[in-house]
């Protein structure tokens, strides 16, 4: 059983909410205040918001059981999956790279998978692909000079994924550029399940800024309250 309810439980008029990137136990406390729906932790090397395996366990006991932990990988071995499966059974897994829909399913987590969205038919594609993920995860494509495939603040062009968005069999998760500012409109054009957001609630990479959080659950909420 997962932690929280994340994608489950969804309801007309309420966006769930995403925080990524989480490195330091204190700042996951202090967010855990706060109503999100689930908090993200980055296992990939060459992100600025790296976080090793051994730093894992003090991270997830301070989040609580109604907030879903998210372990983000991005081409792992399957040995890692397998690893962190069993080490952390009630996590939710985020594959953000070219992974199998093979490897997506190995440990029987459930999990999210992330596509960049280029143009239309790729939210459509992914979720056919994936058919049983929890969602699909739509970000911007990595700019040419970024380390990561995410976490960079860019967004992509929300209007040209309006229709497959509309349609998708599958949660939509909304990720890449958000903050408090465009949520708004990011939830009336793509009535997503969810908004996934990073550098937009932080102080630096890693560390979030409560107010910016506070700021943007309240902004996304009362969005989705009036779509
Ligand atoms: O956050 C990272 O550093 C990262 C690195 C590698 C793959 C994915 C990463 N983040 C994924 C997320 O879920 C982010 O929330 C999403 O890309 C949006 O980030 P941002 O545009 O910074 O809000």
């Amino acid at each position: 059983m997962m932690q929280g309810s994340f994608l489950k439980n969804l309801r007309a008029g309420r966006v769930q909410v995403k925080i990524c990137g989480f490195t330091r136990p204190e700042n996951v406390r202090e967010a855990a205040a706060l109503s999100a729906d689930a908090f993200g932790f980055v296992l990939f090397r060459k992100s600025r918001r790296f976080v090793p395996e051994e730093a894992l366990e003090a991270l997830l006991a301070e989040v609580p059981q109604r907030i879903t932990p998210v372990l983000l990988l991005v081409d792992p071995e399957p040995e890692q999956v397998l690893r962190l499966s069993k080490k952390f059974p009630r996590v939710m897994l985020q594959f953000h790279g070219g992974e199998s829909r093979a490897l997506c399913e190995l440990s029987g987590l459930p999990y999210m998978k992330a596509v960049h969205f280029r143009q239309p038919g790729d939210l459509a594609r992914a979720a056919r692909d994936y058919p049983t993920a929890s969602g699909i995860l739509a970000d911007c494509p990595a700019p040419d000079a970024a380390a990561a495939p995410g976490g960079n603040g860019a967004a992509f062009d929300w209007e040209a994924a309006r229709a497959e968005a509309a349609g998708l069999p599958l949660p939509l998760v909304l990720a890449g550029g958000l903050n408090a500012s465009n949520a708004p409109r990011a939830v009336r054009l793509l009535r997503p399940a969810a908004l996934d957001v990073s550098s937009g609630v932080e102080k630096s990479p890693g560390i979030k800024d409560m107010i910016k959080v506070e700021q943007f659950l309240v902004s996304a909420r009362s969005a989705a309250n009036l779509a």
